[in-house]
């Protein structure tokens, strides 16, 4: 009984209708789609660990399963369309997604193998898979891996956490918030790259930095790598967009360029130990590679980190 790949439909968390690629198999339907590298897959871990999803027809109702498969679907496309790359390790490794992962967790990883989603506990967060640019993060966790793999505490492993809200934040493209749409508790999102200090850190009770000299230098969180990520994502925010940064003024290159530069710099210069000083110069590097050494994007790079603090 071969299976073939067929579109399927779902809604997803907040009810919202979705069209996806699935497999028809053994008479069911489940959420495996071959027609992305390897595949892009999406279990339930309500009955056991990594246990297809599957539908006796060819609409899902689970709102978890078919907004982690849809947004794995997009989160892979954007990698391909934008630079070229084949899933997390270019080589079209299966994107495996999990979905009701503990019990009310109010959480989403990615282990080194697949993404994971907890439901949250509906006070903090709304199930964590709602969330385009919480998927876009998970899986970019996984491109980090495979490309510089930096550490994962202290600065490289702030670099590690900025990359994923970076390119969290250029899959969900319509702002500068991270996990806007999956806080239960009126917060206006888990962090903004905008404005880091808009948000309170819940470890220090400080709002998130947005300059080194504000860095978190406890043991707390790796060493601060979800709180010293700002200051990053802040340098990032501002060589795409531009602005007046503790009286450093930075001309924006937009989105595009800033995409490439990031890209370049975390899969050609960065390596496991890199720190937010070797950051900028790859930046500024990888800015001169794509645009030349004289460009509004090396300029760009150089002021924005400048800005932060970052020499
Ligand atoms: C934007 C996604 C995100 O930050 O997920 C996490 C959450 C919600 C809690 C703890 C760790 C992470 C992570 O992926 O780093
Ligand atoms: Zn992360």
């Amino acid at each position: 009984n071969t299976a073939h790949d067929v579109t399927a439909f779902g809604t997803g968390v907040f009810g919202d209708r979705k069209m996806f690629e699935a497999q028809a198999f053994e008479g069911k339907f489940r959420l495996f789609d071959v027609t992305r590298g390897d595949g892009v897959v999406t279990y339930d871990n309500t009955t056991g660990t990594n246990l297809d999803v599957f539908s006796l027809n060819k609409m899902f109702k689970d709102g978890s399963a078919v907004d982690a498969h849809a947004n794995a679907q997009i989160t892979y496309d954007y990698y391909q369309d934008t630079f070229g790359r084949d899933s997390v390790d270019d080589n079209g490794q299966v994107l495996i997604s999990a979905v009701h992962v503990g019990n009310n967790w109010n959480n989403a990883s990615w282990n080194g193998r697949q993404m994971s989603y907890g439901d949250g506990d509906g006070l903090r967060f709304h199930p964590l898979a709602a969330g385009l640019d919480v998927a876009a993060h998970e899986m970019s966790h996984g491109v980090v891996q495979h490309t510089a793999n930096l550490i994962y505490r202290g600065e490289s492993g702030a670099l590690n956490e900025s990359f994923a809200d970076i390119f969290g934040a250029m899959v969900d493209r319509d702002d500068w918030l991270i996990g806007e749409n999956i806080m239960a508790d009126g917060t206006l999102a888990l962090r903004s790259m905008e404005d880091p200090t808009d948000l309170i850190e819940r470890r220090t009770e400080a709002p998130y930095p947005d300059h080194w000299s504000k860095r978190y230098t406890g043991t707390l969180d790796n060493g601060g790598v979800h709180i010293n990520s700002s200051i990053n994502n802040k340098a990032a925010y501002l060589i795409s967009e531009g602005g007046d940064h503790f009286d450093v003024a930075v001309n924006g290159i937009g989105r595009d360029k800033t995409e490439q530069i990031y890209y370049r710099a975390l899969s050609l210069y960065l390596t496991r130990s890199s720190d937010f000083s070797m950051m900028r110069e790859a930046a500024i590097q990888a800015a001169g590679d794509l645009y030349g050494s004289d460009s509004d994007a090396v300029a760009a790079v150089e002021q924005a980190y400048s800005a932060v603090g970052v020499y």
